[in-house]
């Protein structure tokens, strides 16, 4: 297989746990690239286990997983950091650093990731700010931003090194449905550029107005429609 024709995403068989607790069983789908993929289901249903198994912050006991190109079932604890970097994560609570600006912030990011000429960074900062409609708040502290800027330097965050995937978990959960809908745009945005989304989400309105495919965790199962 190509691997431009690979799945991003592929699992096959595959148990997710919480501790010794199994969460969901025989777990089977694929993910494309440039894909757009909803994750719903109930509270406590097994999204949130799902996606952290996704990018192995919990370990996969059985079955097999492939997260673009790592096998998780035999990743090593010094991959982890090479795996996240190829899928943007994105969470419900903004986890901005509150003492820096946006635009240090995001440097802080890529230098942690092995970027060191000056001139590149400024630039990718600059094309990720204007990928989530805020080409204008380098300088702006976290607290002078309101939670749907937040969100949306956290995505921009998440993008820094160009993943093939963004796996978000809830983005719009803590926000009005305005600047919900704000933010799936910049999701839908990001996805017609090519980048595939896999996102979790309790708005059943996103699926109506914006179709795609669904998986959903019910009775300790995935199913796909
Ligand atoms: N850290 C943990 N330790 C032990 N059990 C956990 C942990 N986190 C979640 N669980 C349990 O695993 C099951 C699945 O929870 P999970 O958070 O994956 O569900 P969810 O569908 O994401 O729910 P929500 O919509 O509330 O985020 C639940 O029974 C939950 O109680």
């Amino acid at each position: 297989m190509t691997e431009s024709s690979e799945p991003i995403i592929a699992l096959e068989q595959a148990d997710i746990y919480q501790g010794d607790r199994p969460v969901l069983n025989d777990v089977n789908f694929e993910i494309k690239k440039g894909e757009f993929v909803y994750l719903i289901g109930r509270t406590g249903s097994g999204k949130s286990s799902l996606l952290k198994t996704l990018y192995a912050d919990l370990w996969l006991h059985t079955g097999s997983a492939k997260v673009a190109g790592y096998e998780l079932h035999h990743i090593k604890r010094a991959d982890i950091p090479f795996l996240r970097r190829k899928i943007g994560i994105v969470f419900q609570d903004f986890q901005l650093l509150s003492d820096r600006s946006v635009e240090d912030n995001l440097a802080f990011v890529l230098r942690a990731t092995g970027w060191d000429q000056q001139a590149k960074i400024s630039k990718r900062i600059a094309e990720v700010l204007m990928q989530v409609g805020l080409g204008t708040a380098h300088k702006r502290m976290p607290h002078q931003l309101s939670g749907g800027e937040q969100q949306r330097v956290v995505i921009a965050r998440a993008m820094l090194n160009e993943p093939k995937i963004l796996i978000a978990d809830e983005p719009t959960g803590n926000l009005d449905p305005e600047v919900g809908d704000q933010i799936i745009n910049v999701f839908r945005t990001i996805n017609n550029a090519g980048t595939a989304i896999l996102m979790a989400t309790h708005n059943h309105d996103f699926i109506k107005r914006f179709p795609a495919r669904v998986l959903k965790c019910e009775n300790g199962s995935v199913t796909i429609s």
